[in-house]
């Protein structure tokens, strides 16, 4: 089920995707250092010296020196990026553009001013007749698919969490009332190790500033170095990424309607480390996180913030994406994080809704679509502003072997407490049938507290 990239074989022509832009990030990059005078200046006055300072390949070197653009295509680089080099020599677009085509700059002028290239013959349907492919959604699952959605898990990830860990508090009171309800997940996630997460959380105005309000990000990247929220960064390991499966989902999400902005760089804040701390305990900066990690963030700093409902197809799209893979065998967990009440502002500040809260897990587990019809008024009005978050979780929920026909999910585990911080933690482990839970009942954590439904402080089912 290879996804379809027929413009690969449009004759005379690359497109860049993220294929290509993996290959030729830092060439791209170099060119875009162009755009200030100090170093167009530098790089006219001793190209080799300039080029020493970007680790490019020999062949992408050579062309750059050799300003040889169709090479530099071949080897990653992008049009729009490469005319910075190209603008640094003095050259003007038509110029460029005509040195690909083994014409005489007079000629290709001349060919543009008589009416530009003709496309009959130059096309990929003259070659093989290319009709255009279905674009019509898949509604039910890939039943040999390679690459499994063996569970979700949801968790809140507030920052204090992570602190508590980082500073050793996790054994005083306060504390353990919260990691108790994490005793079960990390048993499990021991026996349960995915190849890959994909991570939904939100950005904290950390990897993106008021200058750029992307509402869906996904990491394409090969590293997310832990960011400096102002307390300087967690004493945690950098969080490995997983490019080609990365790449493989964005051409299927975008191909399904579902315009994501793609990241290649940025640094991950609580929001995403907080959870793996939560499910694989202490690690150092030193060690490694036991699983790749593909980031997708979606905006709630910034309204308009995405529906619940667009998260959840945002999920749909995910899940036939991960259908579509044909690489190696994968285990792929989702994990849903964020939320549950909360308000960090204003006069409403320490807002907490344990029956809305209890609700929202309730439907998430079994009425995802149901839930899709709340209106984020209703996150904002009952959960308070930063309960937002919630609408993260849909994407895990959406993408689950119930919503294309399947059986429903099992709910492992499931814990509700108050407070961390100025926060409700919520979290859950449920799984499709392929991931149900291997961690044995007499390990499982005993329910702490009453019933989640109830005004109890804390509530914990494990295997329920
Ligand atoms: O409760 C808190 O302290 C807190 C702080 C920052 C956050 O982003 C958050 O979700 C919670």
């Amino acid at each position: 089920m290879a996804l379809d990239k027929p413009y690969k074989n449009v004759p005379g022509t690359t497109i860049y995707d993220a294929e290509q832009a993996r290959k030729g990030y830092h060439l791209n990059q170099l060119a875009m250092s162009l755009m200030k005078p100090e170093n167009r200046a530098r790089f006219l006055a001793d190209q080799p010296a300039y080029l020493d300072e970007w680790p490019l390949n020999p062949v992408q070197r050579q062309a750059v020196l050799d300003m040889d653009l169709n090479t530099m295509i071949a080897e990653g680089g992008n049009i729009y990026f490469l005319s910075k080099i190209g603008a640094t020599h003095g050259l003007s677009f038509q110029q460029m553009a005509g040195s690909m085509t083994g014409m005489s700059e007079a000629a290709y002028r001349d060919m543009m001013v008589g009416g530009g290239r003709r496309p009959e013959g130059a096309r990929l349907k003259d070659l093989d007749g290319w009709t255009p492919p279905s674009t019509e959604k898949a509604t039910t699952m890939r039943p040999d698919a390679p690459a499994k959605y063996t569970s979700a898990l949801f968790t809140s990830h507030v920052p204090a969490i992570g602190a508590a860990m980082d500073l050793g508090k996790t054994e005083e009171p306060y504390w353990k009332q919260v990691f108790d309800g994490y005793q079960w997940t990390r048993k499990w996630a021991k026996e349960n190790t995915p190849d890959v997460v994909i991570l939904v959380y939100n950005d904290h105005a950390t990897a993106f500033d008021a200058s750029i309000i992307p509402t869906f990000v996904l990491g394409t990247g090969a590293e997310y170095p832990v960011a400096d929220e102002g307390y300087g960064p967690r004493p945690v390991p950098d969080v490995k990424g997983y490019p080609e499966f990365a790449a493989h989902l964005a051409q299927s999400i975008i191909q399904d309607d579902f315009d994501l902005t793609l990241v290649n760089e940025m640094v991950v804040d609580h929001g995403l480390t907080v959870p793996l701390s939560l499910v694989y305990g202490e690690l150092g900066v030193d060690e490694e996180w036991p699983v790749k990690v593909i980031p997708l963030a979606v905006n709630v700093v910034q309204y308009p913030v995405p529906s619940g409902r667009r998260c959840y197809e945002l999920g749909k799209a995910l899940r036939r994406a991960i259908d579509k893979w044909d690489g190696e065998e994968l285990n792929v967990q989702i994990w849903g994080t964020g939320g549950m009440s909360h308000q960090l502002q204003g006069p409403r500040a320490g807002l907490i809704n344990k029956e809305w809260d209890n609700a929202f897990l309730d439907h998430l587990i079994a009425d995802p679509l149901g839930l899709t019809e709340w209106p984020h008024m209703e996150y904002v009005d009952e959960a308070g502003s930063e309960g937002i978050e919630l609408v993260d979780w849909l994407i895990a929920r959406g993408a689950m072997d119930d919503q294309f026909g399947g059986e429903e999910p099992s709910t492992d585990h499931r814990f509700y407490h108050v407070p961390a911080s100025n926060t409700a933690v919520g979290h859950l482990v449920i799984s499709n049938p392929v991931g149900r839970a291997t961690v044995a009942a007499e390990d499982a954590v005993e329910s702490v507290g009453a019933p989640a439904a109830e005004p109890a402080e804390t509530a914990a089912v494990a295997n329920a």
